[in-house]
């Protein structure tokens, strides 16, 4: 059965014939509802491309208790907004300062697993620049981005669309540019799309912009827990080779917002995302058992932790459950630079945070390798990978 708004194509019937007519119709109904899933793999943006549509198709719609709380139809409540702790790149950089804006870093990461930075100079790196140019990517004729479009979770670029297309059962109203960008940015740009004719320099710049400031932080971060001054400079050569992935994320308007997401409950695989949102609030994280939205200061980004990062501090440090909730008028853009080390690098808790008696090593270490074994047989949402890396589960 056809189950969307939008019209699907349905051959006339005959009035003779009855029975073959209804096997015909089954046929029918069963080649429609494959029409139909077909179509929604072409993405969100594409299926509110071809008509308005007035109601949700039941693939989006989650179970009653895994929809978000009713908000108000433009954005989500403002009541349930909570200050998240902002660190200012100015003060980490002043040495009078840096001992307490390094503790107050550290409060964050362990408190929080998410912080808002102020004084980091993105901006300046292209970050309005780099909402334009994603606007105008996910503006461009289907076709156009059909191009980049693959199954492949490996591929380097990807177009895409709900969270884990494999294995979701439930779809989420977003669509997705994934970009890996390697150390080697020249490399790999000239496989990125074309058009707009300035995304590939605009995103380069947000690209390098963004690694500085993983690079920047991971340094404070990482004096912050007492890592030993050789094994901090091996991280940080590592964070120089280290592995970035750019999800820029689109987020139509949506008729029933309240029956979906536009992305799940997850945490982000690598240390730390820098995420770069419009106008448009729809982050949610949890925090203190409760759903919270995250309404970022002007010209803030917001930095998370991420999976390995929970690993290697041993815990000390947590990875964030985040999701994003959509709206019924205000389409919205983010891009969410994720960091890591390389691929190849074993992660697994430091030395210095691991003692038998007060901190016994939580996590066994882990690779890029077994993440995307993983992700092939999971859909990944909540904290699910991270916990099967775990060795004490109280
Ligand atoms: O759009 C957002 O605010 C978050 C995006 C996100 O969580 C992701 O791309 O992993
Ligand atoms: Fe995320």
């Amino acid at each position: 059965m056809a189950i969307l708004d939008v019209d699907l194509a349905t051959p006339p019937c005959h009035a003779h014939a009855r029975q073959q007519q209804a096997h015909a119709d089954e046929q029918q109904d069963a080649g429609e509802e494959e029409d139909e899933q077909l179509l929604l793999l072409k993405g969100v943006r594409h299926l509110c491309e071809r008509g308005t549509i007035t109601k949700l198709p039941a693939r989006y719609v989650l179970p009653p208790s895994d929809r978000p709380s009713p908000g108000d139809d433009e954005q989500p409540p403002r009541s349930s907004c909570v200050s998240f702790p902002v660190i200012d790149l100015a003060r980490l950089r002043v040495p009078a300062e840096r001992a307490a804006a390094l503790a107050e870093l550290d409060a964050a990461c362990r408190d929080y697993g998410i912080f808002q930075v102020v004084g980091h100079g993105v901006d300046g790196g292209g970050g309005g620049a780099m909402l334009d140019v994603a606007r105008r990517f996910f503006d461009l004729p289907f076709e156009e981005r059909a191009r980049y479009m693959s199954a492949d979770i490996r591929a380097p670029v990807r177009y895409g669309t709900s969270f884990n297309q494999l294995n979701d059962g439930v779809l989420c109203w977003r669509d997705f540019l994934k970009l890996v960008c390697s150390d080697d940015l020249a490399g790999v740009v000239p496989s990125w799309p074309d058009a707009p004719t300035d995304l590939r320099k605009v995103v380069s710049a947000y690209a390098r912009s963004s690694r500085r400031l993983f690079k920047e932080l991971m340094e404070a971060s990482l004096e912050a827990l007492g890592i030993r001054s050789g094994a901090a400079a091996e991280m940080l050569a590592d964070c120089d080779a280290g592995s970035q992935m750019l999800m820029v994320n689109c987020f139509p308007a949506c008729p029933e917002p309240d029956l979906t997401l536009g992305m799940p409950p997850h945490s982000d695989y690598g240390f730390l995302t820098v995420l770069l949102q419009d106008q448009v609030n729809g982050l949610e994280v949890r925090h203190a058992d409760r759903w919270v939205l995250v309404d970022p200061l002007p010209g803030s980004v917001v930095v998370n932790i991420g999976d390995h990062f929970e690993m290697y501090s041993n815990g000390r440090y947590k990875s964030v459950l985040h999701r994003v909730r959509v709206n019924s008028s205000r389409p919205r853009i983010s891009v969410a630079s994720l960091h890591g080390l390389p691929p190849e690098r074993v992660i697994g808790p430091a030395p210095e945070l691991v003692d038998d008696d007060k901190n016994p090593r939580m996590y066994m270490d882990t690779d890029f390798a077994t993440f995307l074994e993983y992700l092939t047989s999971a859909e990944g949402k909540h904290k699910s990978f991270l916990h099967t890396r775990r060795l004490i589960t109280s």
